[in-house]
């Protein structure tokens, strides 16, 4: 399997470090059109709690823009230990071909999402779909099978086996299609056929990103769900992981990121959503929010400000 070369050009994929992109991005870009308004409306709402007024015509808008959506999520309410709540009633939704950053303060919830969505944590309330499907609570090996890769921030290779043997564990449920797949992934990462006979172990924390997220591309998902991708990596490895994610997305891989690096996961993401305590504050498109005054204020911080 080969991947057209101008497939992996994108007009926001740059070589410049801070890229900056020489597309203007207009706010009709978002999917469903316009958000400037609700985008303002919510960040002034920020950190206040919702009137229900305001919670509805929230709700109306989340059922406008989901509809068709691959990936949905409704009203989801989760939590790790009884009685406590992370998500406290997430919107959440992912259409085809859209590459989405979660992003929020520490604590917001933006892992527990992915998990919430992957199945791993019980949800208490709400539902998840894919392609309309209900997946809510669906067991990983049927949500991989389904076309879903998941990517956890941490213990996310096997460093015992070598790169190559990593790989063959992400296609485990058809190894037939291993020879394939690795040819795919390996022309995204070069390093990983260069390096294929190498201990996991014995690479860096870039290296192993790739090789976490190469092994999720064996299964030809249709929708990468990645944790923190860049997080304790090198900036020169962060830019490399981020160039990828549009790479990846650029061969028609839906992804969902959850990114602390606010602002380069907004300047490469279509759309991001601020969570804040659980619950989805705005959506908007990746452009939009870095420019927001309130994003900047709140989470995109002084350096932000400064550029
Ligand atoms: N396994 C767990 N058991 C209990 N509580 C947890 C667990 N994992 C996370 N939490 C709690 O859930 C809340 C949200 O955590 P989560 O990791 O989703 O936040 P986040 O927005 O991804 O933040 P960060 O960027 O700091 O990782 C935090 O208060 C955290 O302490």
């Amino acid at each position: 399997m080969t991947i057209d070369p101008s497939q992996g050009k994108d007009p926001r994929e740059s070589t410049n470090p801070e890229y900056e992109f020489d597309r203007p991005v207009a706010d009709s870009d978002a999917p469903g059109g316009s958000v400037t308004e609700s985008t303002t409306r919510a960040a002034q709402q920020a950190g206040q709690e919702l009137s229900p007024a305001e919670l509805a015509a929230t709700r109306g808008e989340h059922e406008r823009l989901a509809e068709g959506a691959l990936v949905r999520a409704d009203e989801l309410i989760a939590g790790y230990v009884p009685g406590v709540n992370i998500l406290n009633g997430c919107d959440f939704y992912l259409q085809d071909g859209e590459l989405v950053g979660i992003i929020g303060p520490n604590g917001a919830g933006k892992s527990t999402l992915l998990k919430a969505l992957f199945g791993l944590i019980p949800v208490r309330s709400g539902s998840v779909t894919l392609r309309g499907e209900d997946i809510t609570a669906a067991p990983a090996h049927r949500l991989v099978s389904l076309g879903v890769g998941y990517v956890p921030q941490n213990n996310n290779v096997f460093p015992s086996l070598t790169i190559e043997e990593n790989m063959q564990m992400g296609v485990y449920l058809r190894p037939k299609s291993f020879r394939d797949r690795f040819d795919y992934v390996a022309e995204l990462f070069p390093m990983l056929g260069q390096r294929r006979r190498t201990k996991a172990g014995a690479l860096s924390g870039g290296e192993r990103q790739m090789v976490a997220m190469g092994r999720a591309l064996m299964m030809e998902p249709s929708v990468l769900l990645l944790d923190e991708p860049s997080a304790g990596l090198s900036p020169a490895y962060q830019d490399e992981v981020f160039i990828r994610c549009r790479r990846i997305n650029a061969t028609g891989v839906s992804i969902i990121m959850v990114e602390q690096n606010a602002r380069r996961c907004l300047q490469i993401c279509d759309r991001g959503y601020v969570l804040d305590q659980g619950r989805n504050a705005y959506t908007a498109t990746g452009e939009s929010l870095m420019h927001d005054p309130k994003v900047i204020e709140l989470y995109l911080g002084t350096l932000a400000k400064a550029q």
